[in-house]
């Protein structure tokens, strides 16, 4: 099978760590699980076990056709093609091994999306960025994770355990949803760390909002970062 590097196309071979990110999920026959992309399927059968129901997406058709004929059987199994991220489908649990290149776009879906928790794989660098407190490591993305999950690590993962073998390691992470955020929520946010050495004062001038503030960006903490985006918002 050609590898399409654009895709993130690295596969867990694993049986094991198929199995522990299953568990972790804590599936019941209440649950409609969304898994982002399908691949070879490693999870997607262990998915089905005990779950109400498993929409399964990849953005490679070729996979999903692959994947069509492999699981017919499985009657709980929805399986799709097509961006996954564009997905408008009610789901109460979220499990994948992120596309790295991805991780971001996963991240601000998320947060904007409504469910119960979720088991995700990310590259290690990644997972070090969302728990990023200091100033300097801290992205736009580190806040807008912090305020919609709760977020542990669950076990790291080397890069033999996938075919072809990425050039980075990985890290499997629970979350748990705390907030649903807003699509101008977290595009402020965005906009915020675009200005990170300006001052709180300097920023919402920009808006035609005015404030005393004189601390910059990187010395907010991440509640004053999202009260800065509402302020900015603010109609
Ligand atoms: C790291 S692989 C994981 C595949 C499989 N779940 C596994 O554990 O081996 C990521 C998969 O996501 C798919 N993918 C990439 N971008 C996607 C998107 N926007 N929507 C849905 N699937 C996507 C890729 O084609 C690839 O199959």
């Amino acid at each position: 099978m050609i590898k399409r590097k654009r895709f993130g196309q690295h596969f867990l071979n694993s049986n094991s760590i198929s199995q522990s990110i299953v568990s972790e999920a804590k599936i019941t026959k209440n649950d409609v699980v969304f898994e982002l992309g399908t691949g070879l399927g490693i999870l997607t059968p262990l998915l089905c076990e005990n779950a109400s129901k498993v929409i399964s997406v990849d953005v490679d058709e070729q996979l999903t056709k692959n994947a069509q004929s492999k699981f017919s059987n499985i009657e709980n199994l929805v399986l799709k093609s097509g961006d996954g991220f564009k997905s408008k489908e009610p789901f109460t649990i979220f499990v994948s091994n992120l596309p790295y290149s991805k991780s971001k776009e996963a991240i601000e879906w998320l947060a904007q999306s409504s469910f119960s928790h979720g088991v995700i794989m990310v590259q290690k660098e990644f997972a070090e960025k969302l728990f990023a407190k200091s100033s300097k490591k801290r992205k736009a993305v580190s806040v807008i994770a912090d305020y919609s999950f709760e977020i542990k690590i669950l076990s790291n993962v080397g890069k033999n355990n996938f075919s072809p073998p990425p050039k980075v390691d990985s890290v499997i992470l629970k979350i748990v949803k705390k907030n649903v955020m807003s699509k101008d929520l977290i595009h402020t946010i965005n906009k915020i760390f675009s200005y990170r050495r300006k001052t709180v004062k300097n920023i919402l001038k920009q808006f035609n909002k005015e404030s005393e503030i004189d601390k910059r960006v990187d010395d907010l903490s991440g509640d004053e970062i999202i009260n800065l985006a509402n302020q900015i918002l603010k109609k």
